[in-house]
């Protein structure tokens, strides 16, 4: 069976502002059904690729997909079921949150009215929905701007930097808020330049530096792209080290000093890793070793990304792959 359309899709992506490319070839593949973080520091390109996708600005080469239709020709019906935030949303504010929200229904349907009730209660804002955005606080007008983007019913929302200028109880809010519309079967892609976020709200994730895509993949997968390795504590570590460098599953070993075995293992999940070890070990009881000590020195998905962040840009090449699970771009 073939894999399900990606709800977003680009490929060989540019932008160029004057004479420096900020965009330059970025090929992103987002499944449906997920949180999709856009992962990247402050001016890698975040907002220029999410304002390409939404018509905001012209794409100077490359292709796009949004829910199956090609942009920029079926931009109006490509975009009939995403709801965005761009940068900040914006309100009037002398008027109330439910006004506001009744403006942006106007321009869309008469269902996207009678979605208001449902979407305020949704984003926790019905008790304060008469009152007026200009008292409203930032994670408030975040929430109203999550309630605007619900009124169209949408398949796909795109939220750009949604955790910007939110506390930490507004950060918890939102991340619940991304997961319940995710559990709804819909999908939210959203850039941040922030990984801790990004690895408590998404599945999936992309990380762009100085506008290319430098890995993507799961969040396991961007976590243990990297050769892991185990270190064991056990008396006779150079018998075991020869013993374990005949296993398929291990890349290398080395004995050290103070009973220490270093174990490289060949393995690309991190559940792969914690199953490799259990057997390790098994094995190593299993001929007369006795392990008094085990620890995994498999990066953390932080550790990662700053590598992959720091990289020369002759490594960090554009090498395209069909698969969403790929891992280094
Ligand atoms: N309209 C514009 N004219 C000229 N340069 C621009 C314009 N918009 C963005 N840029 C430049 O393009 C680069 C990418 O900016 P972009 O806003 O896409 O980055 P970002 O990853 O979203 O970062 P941030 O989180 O800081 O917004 C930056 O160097 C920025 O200064």
């Amino acid at each position: 069976m073939s894999e399900p359309r990606p709800v977003l899709q680009t490929h060989g992506l540019r932008k160029r502002y004057g004479d420096r490319e900020v965009v330059r070839g970025v090929d992103l593949q987002v499944p449906r059904g997920v949180a999709f973080g856009f992962l990247g520091p402050n001016g890698a390109g975040k907002t220029t690729v999410i304002r390409m996708l939404l018509g905001l600005t012209a794409a100077d080469a490359g292709t796009m997909q949004l829910l199956g239709h090609d942009l920029p020709g079926d931009r109006r019906e490509a975009l009939r079921r995403v709801g965005a935030i761009v940068e900040e949303p914006r309100f009037h504010a002398r008027m109330s949150g439910r006004e506001n929200l009744w403006i942006h229904a106007a321009v869309l349907d008469r269902a996207a009215e009678q979605r208001i009730p449902a979407a305020l209660e949704r984003v926790g804002l019905a008790d304060r929905a008469d009152d007026r955005v200009g008292g409203y606080s930032l994670g408030m007008r975040q929430r109203l701007g999550i309630a605007r983007c619900l009124l169209c019913d949408p398949e796909l929302l795109i939220l750009d930097e949604p955790a910007n200028g939110l506390d930490p109880a507004g950060i918890r809010e939102l991340r619940a808020l991304v997961r319940s519309l995710v559990a709804e079967g819909r999908t939210v892609f959203l850039s941040s330049h922030l990984l801790d976020e990004v690895e408590k709200t998404c599945d999936m994730a992309a990380v762009i530096r100085d506008g290319r895509i430098v890995a993507q993949g799961s969040l396991d997968e961007l976590a243990a792209s990297r050769e892991p390795r185990i270190e064991l504590k056990l008396a006779r570590a150079g018998e075991a080290a020869t013993l374990l460098a005949a296993r398929p599953d291990v890349q290398g070993t080395s004995a050290g000093a103070d009973d220490r075995l270093t174990v490289r293992l060949r393995v690309t999940t991190i559940s792969g890793e914690h199953q490799i070890t259990g057997e390790l070990v098994r094995h190593l009881v299993a001929h007369g070793f006795a392990p008094y000590g085990v620890s995994s020195s498999t990066e953390r998905l932080e550790d990662r990304v700053l590598e992959l962040l720091s990289r020369s840009d002759d490594e960090a090449v554009d090498r395209t792959t069909e698969a969403p699970t790929l891992v280094e771009a």
